[in-house]
């Protein structure tokens, strides 16, 4: 009997100890959700007032902005309200080389709201000469990356975003349509019509530079009334053959300098209309650096019969511009693969096999590549030269009676097969063979103290 008497006491107290835990946690989770509803009432506040900051922060100066762009708000036309807008652009720069570089950092250091950058590329030795945001520091850094980190020092107020790829019609439309004005800053053909195609589309300003050797050019396309695109000017590509890029003819840093800054102030006074002056459309600028001479044409006015731009227009999607332009718009896979196999040789059969025999090296390059570096034997006759038949015609009767093997040379392998290949269409009985990677697979694969450019 006592036994049971302590079972049901013990029952009880338990129940008990239960009841009053249950009255706790309750009290515990009424006062949880009130204190939650609390919490995200202090969230929402907090998020508007942020919201009303930087909403604000675009709407006006602080200290830092006054003194940072005290020089250029002290211009007429440019003023406070100049400076909002420019915060309140959002600026794309397609390509971060010879012209992306100081487009950028003029754009940037003038206080743009946002910059977009796109290229990709890798920082190479190369670069440098014309390429001023990269450093030692930066060799085999992504481009944008090491753009972005310089641009920073400069400014650290604007958003920098960086778009690590290599512009094409998949991905152009969904980038450019997060920025206001956009800059062509790149260096090949088919980039230059599908940014055309892009901004006719979505009806962006393009701001289009460039510069090869000694020269430069600048216009704004798709900015006001009757101004011509791109291919109101060129509705067909040019042949692939009459194309040289900066890697194959070379540029002088200063001259990117100059149509890059030109480039930036273009941007500048579309992105406040004008500034006083005149947006260069329906223009074309261009700059001779040799005479440092700048002339200012004119263009023709939009046709009637654009494919983009005309009120039916054939294309209304982007296409494929490497095939439409028969060329690449990256420079990483230019190799060509034209000569049969029998006329192709390793530079490891050339020097283990060839080397020793009797034979003409002939280096395809321009005259001022061949004073850089060469092999010791090599003669230098540029591609131009063998192109041309009667240079081909005497140079076969003086070798009439000789067999030695003609092998031909130049910087990558490329201009060395159709070199090979000329010959061999004119007089198919040589033996005519090309080196295959040309001087830099000899750098890397026989001697790297050979010097590569
Ligand atoms: N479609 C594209 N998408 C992204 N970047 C591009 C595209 N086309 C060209 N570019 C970039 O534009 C830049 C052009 O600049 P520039 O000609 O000065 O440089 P480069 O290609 O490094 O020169 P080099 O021919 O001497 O190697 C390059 O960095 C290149 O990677
Ligand atoms: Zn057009």
């Amino acid at each position: 009997m006592a036994a049971e008497t302590k079972i049901d006491d013990e029952i009880e107290k338990l129940r008990q100890e239960i009841q009053e835990l249950r009255r706790n946690c309750a009290a515990k989770e009424k006062r949880l959700s009130e204190l939650e509803a609390q919490q995200q009432k202090q969230n929402e506040q907090a998020n508007a007032q942020q919201q009303q900051t930087s909403a604000s922060s675009d709407q006006m100066l602080n200290n830092d902005d006054i003194a940072r762009y005290s020089r250029q708000l002290i211009l007429p036309n440019f003023g406070v309200k100049g400076q909002l807008k420019l915060k309140q652009t959002a600026f794309l720069i397609v390509g971060m080389g010879g012209l992306g570089c100081p487009s950028s950092q003029y754009l940037l250091a003038a206080g743009c709201g946002r910059l977009g950058l796109v290229d990709y590329d890798e920082v190479e030795r190369s670069n440098f000469h014309r390429q001023t945001l990269h450093t030692e520091m930066s060799i085999g850094m992504a481009k944008v990356e090491s753009a972005k980190q310089a641009l920073q020092q400069i400014n650290p107020h604007c958003q920098i975003e960086c778009h690590r790829l290599l512009l094409n019609s998949e991905n152009a439309l969904e980038i450019l349509r997060q920025y206001d004005v956009v800059l062509d800053c790149t260096d090949n053909v088919a980039t230059r019509y599908l940014l055309n195609d892009a901004c006719v589309m979505l009806n962006k300003p393009l701001i289009s530079g460039s510069a090869l050797q000694m020269d430069g050019q600048l216009t704004v396309y798709n900015y006001g009334e009757n101004c011509p695109c791109y291919r109101c000017l060129y509705p067909v590509p040019p042949p692939p053959d009459t194309v040289t890029n900066c890697g194959d003819g070379g540029v002088l840093g200063a001259i990117t300098g100059v149509i890059g800054s030109l480039q930036a102030l273009e941007a500048i006074k579309v992105a406040l209309g004008g500034l006083g002056g005149e947006v260069l459309a329906g223009r074309l600028l261009i700059f001779d650096g040799g005479r440092c001479q700048f002339r200012n044409i004119r263009l023709r006015s939009k046709r009637a019969d654009c494919d983009v731009c005309s009120p039916k227009p054939m294309i209304t999607q982007l296409i494929d511009y490497e095939q439409f332009c028969g060329m690449h718009a990256s420079d990483k896979d230019m190799a060509l693969n034209i000569l049969p196999l029998e006329n192709r040789l390793t530079v490891e059969e050339y020097k283990n096999e060839v080397l020793q025999r009797k034979h003409i090296l002939m280096d395809v390059r321009q005259p001022a590549e061949f004073e850089i570096c060469r092999l010791p034997n090599s003669e230098n006759v540029p591609l131009k030269t063998i192109l041309n038949d009667s240079y081909l015609q005497r140079f076969e009767e003086e070798l009439k009676d000789e067999e030695r093997g003609i092998i031909l040379l130049c910087r990558r392998g490329n201009d060395s097969q159709l070199a090979a290949q000329h010959i061999l269409q004119r007089f198919p009985q040589r033996a005519v063979f090309d080196i295959k990677g040309g001087l830099h697979a000899w750098h890397f694969k026989i001697d790297n103290s050979f010097p590569i450019y």
